[in-house]
């Protein structure tokens, strides 16, 4: 079974936010993930995980402004300074939460950029991000994310074109986060695309689609994916990332069936 993680900025909405710790953990999670730690302070978040014994799997950079509609800041050229003030916010919440992933968003392309120019800046912000995340044993990842539903102009929509950005940079510490929702909608083909990369693939996040809710509202095969990842022999967290259609815990029948397998 692979080891499952809990979104906690998508699951148990129902709650409030450091409410939904103990929630995961008395669920069966052993990990957590949210989108972003920095409203709270590290040593509240560190005391909630090991309150419940959780790993803390993965968190992003700061994305630039996100409530006027940002999604990272990581390909825009004249927002360099502010990306490493990030990279450092980011560095010292990850040592407190003992946390070893950090994903990366890339952004979105404004018209006034050109792609070369967005793929540069975020090849050389990546660079500079995984050296110095590199001796502090954190592996950088990259995602790519559906840009025919959820987020038209994001720079990496697949993971081919990830994996070029990430091959550009030349540094091992970043990985592909592979997100088999946006990957469903964008390619399909998902079991034999998550083996073709399962080598570059350090982080696994899921919801069904249409929609993003959980596993069994939509159109993917969770138990042969889930059972195919075991095969295969993928190793990382594989992190539970959907909007639930009714309370988090009447959600969760795919996590008992893989418990049980
Ligand atoms: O949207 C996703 O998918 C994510 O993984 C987020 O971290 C970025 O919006
Ligand atoms: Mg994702």
């Amino acid at each position: 079974m692979p080891n499952f993680a809990a979104n906690l900025s998508l699951l148990y909405p129902e709650l409030p936010f450091l409410e939904r710790f103990v929630a995961a953990a008395r669920d069966g999670f052993l990990g957590v993930e949210y989108l972003f730690p920095y409203s709270w302070p590290a040593q509240e978040l560190r005391d909630r995980l090991v309150d419940n014994g959780l790993t803390q799997v993965l968190f992003n950079l700061p994305p630039g402004d996100w409530d006027a509609g940002e999604r990272g800041i990581a390909c825009l050229p004249g927002r360099t300074a502010e990306f490493e003030d990030g990279l450092g916010q980011a560095l010292e919440y990850a040592r407190v939460l003992g946390c070893r992933q950090i994903n990366c968003l890339a952004g979105l392309r404004p018209e006034s950029l050109t792609e070369s120019e967005a793929r540069d800046t975020l090849v050389e912000n990546l660079r500079r991000a995984a050296r110095k995340l590199a001796p502090e044993g954190i592996t950088l990842m990259v995602e790519a994310i559906n840009t025919r539903v959820d987020m038209p102009g994001f720079v990496l929509d697949t993971a081919e074109t990830a994996l070029a950005v990430i091959d550009a940079t030349g540094e091992p510490n970043i990985r592909l986060q592979y997100d088999i929702y946006h990957m469903q909608i964008m390619s399909g083909d998902l079991v034999r695309s998550i083996e073709r990369h399962l080598d570059r693939i350090g982080h696994i996040q899921f919801a069904d689609n249409p929609g993003r809710h959980e596993p069994g509202t939509g159109e993917i095969n969770f138990g042969s994916i889930f059972s195919a990842l075991d095969r295969m022999g993928y190793s990382g967290w594989v992190s539970a990332e959907y909007h639930p259609s009714v309370a988090t815990p009447e959600t969760l029948s795919w996590l008992k069936s893989a418990t049980a397998s």
